[in-house]
């Protein structure tokens, strides 16, 4: 029997081209969509190999805003873009997507509450779930970034049950590498040297960013976060509100929300999800509840994740201190709120 590692050796010498994966994209007129689709194009989320075709979405009066960003996407040359569909049709935007990022969705300004947009964003969620689960592949590849991400994740899982709920996720990876990010200034190490921040529950101000577990690795070796950190007051105070407020802070700043970063991290989510994490690394991603860690079944919450072969499984046994035990579980509870918000909505 050859195994898989020959198999792939042997294609990529033969040089076989790989078929494209077609990545949906919606609200891709959205400044995020703006940042987003060049980085598809150019190998940032699937790998410099995969060539793509693009699937853009958007409302009709951004239509013609739609169709410059396909103007700019062809005009670039990108290698790996081998076909760019700009629509306003959801049945023709999800036909036979591979991978489906969903952006759109109105998004929070200055002085919003993320509750504030709950009732515009899961009527869009409710009425996308049937077309995903009509018109795209069967093993479509979900990620929601459009906010109020894990809510309007629970409703895209709850009204297309055909699609498996674990190809179902939302965007956490945003505030996961805001951890590692403020772990970094504060050390004065490069962030890729800080790794296993953990970012449990909703992305909302009620998450908690998680150090209990994170490593940086050190000239003498991978050292605990708390141990070289040396002050706990600042990692359970100041460190927590900030990477919770990150947002928040990015809106005051530009006026608008977080756009780059969010869209470089959608790239990082969906590679290691389709690609694998690396040996002895974890990643944050809004995922549905099996119960594990206490969390009430079927929410779609924040856990470490660990991903192979194109499956992400929830990283087990890590001991969870008093402290965080509540953290954790006000962000579920907050959950639970909105799932009852949201049907709310819908009625
Ligand atoms: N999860 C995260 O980490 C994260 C980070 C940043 C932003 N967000 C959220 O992402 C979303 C997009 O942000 P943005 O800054 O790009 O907003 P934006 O307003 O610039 O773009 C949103 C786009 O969605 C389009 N749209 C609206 N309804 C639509 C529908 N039914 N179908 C298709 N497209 C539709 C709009 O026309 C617009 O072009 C917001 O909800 C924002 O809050 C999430
Ligand atoms: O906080 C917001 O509303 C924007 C976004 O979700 C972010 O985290 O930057």
């Amino acid at each position: 029997m050859l195994s898989w590692k020959i198999i792939r050796h042997m294609w990529s010498f033969l040089n076989v081209p790989k078929d494209p994966c077609i990545v949906l994209v919606t609200g891709a007129a959205g400044q995020i969509g703006y940042a987003l689709v060049p980085m598809i194009a150019r190998g940032a989320m699937l790998g410099l190999d995969q060539p793509v075709i693009l699937h853009m979405l958007d409302i009709e009066p951004a239509a013609e805003a739609l169709n410059g960003v396909k103007m700019e996407l062809i005009d670039a040359a990108f290698p790996l873009l081998k076909g760019v569909v700009a629509t306003t049709d959801v049945a023709e935007a999800c036909k036979d997507v591979n991978i489906a990022v969903m952006v759109g969705g109105f998004p929070r300004k200055e002085g919003m509450e993320r509750k504030d947009v709950m009732s515009k964003n899961v009527s869009i969620y409710k009425a996308q779930a049937s077309a995903l689960e009509k018109h795209a592949a069967p093993d479509c590849k979900v990620l929601v970034v459009a906010n109020p991400a894990n809510t309007n994740a629970l409703i895209l899982k709850e009204f297309a049950p055909s699609i498996p709920e674990k190809n179902i996720t939302c965007l956490t990876r945003l505030d996961h590498n805001r951890a590692l990010g403020q772990i970094s200034e504060r050390l004065d190490v490069h962030v890729s040297d800080v790794k296993n921040v953990i970012i449990w529950g909703n992305h909302s101000s009620t998450q908690y960013p998680d150090v209990n577990h994170a490593t940086v690795t050190t000239s003498s070796g991978e050292k605990s976060v708390r141990e070289i950190v040396t002050d706990d007051n600042w990692l359970n105070s100041e460190f927590i509100s900030t990477v919770q407020q990150r947002g928040a802070a990015i809106i005051k700043a530009r006026k608008q929300s977080s756009a780059l970063s969010a869209a470089s991290s959608a790239c990082d989510h969906i590679r290691n999800w389709v690609l694998g994490t690396p040996k002895g690394t974890w990643v944050s991603m809004g995922v549905y509840s099996d119960g594990s860690y206490g969390i009430q079944e079927g929410l779609i919450y924040s856990f470490p994740v660990t991903c192979e072969k194109g499956e992400w499984s929830i990283v087990q046994g890590l001991k969870i201190d008093e402290f965080s035990r509540a953290k954790m579980d006000a962000t579920a509870k907050e959950l639970a709120e909105e799932k009852s918000l949201a049907y709310s909505c819908l009625n």
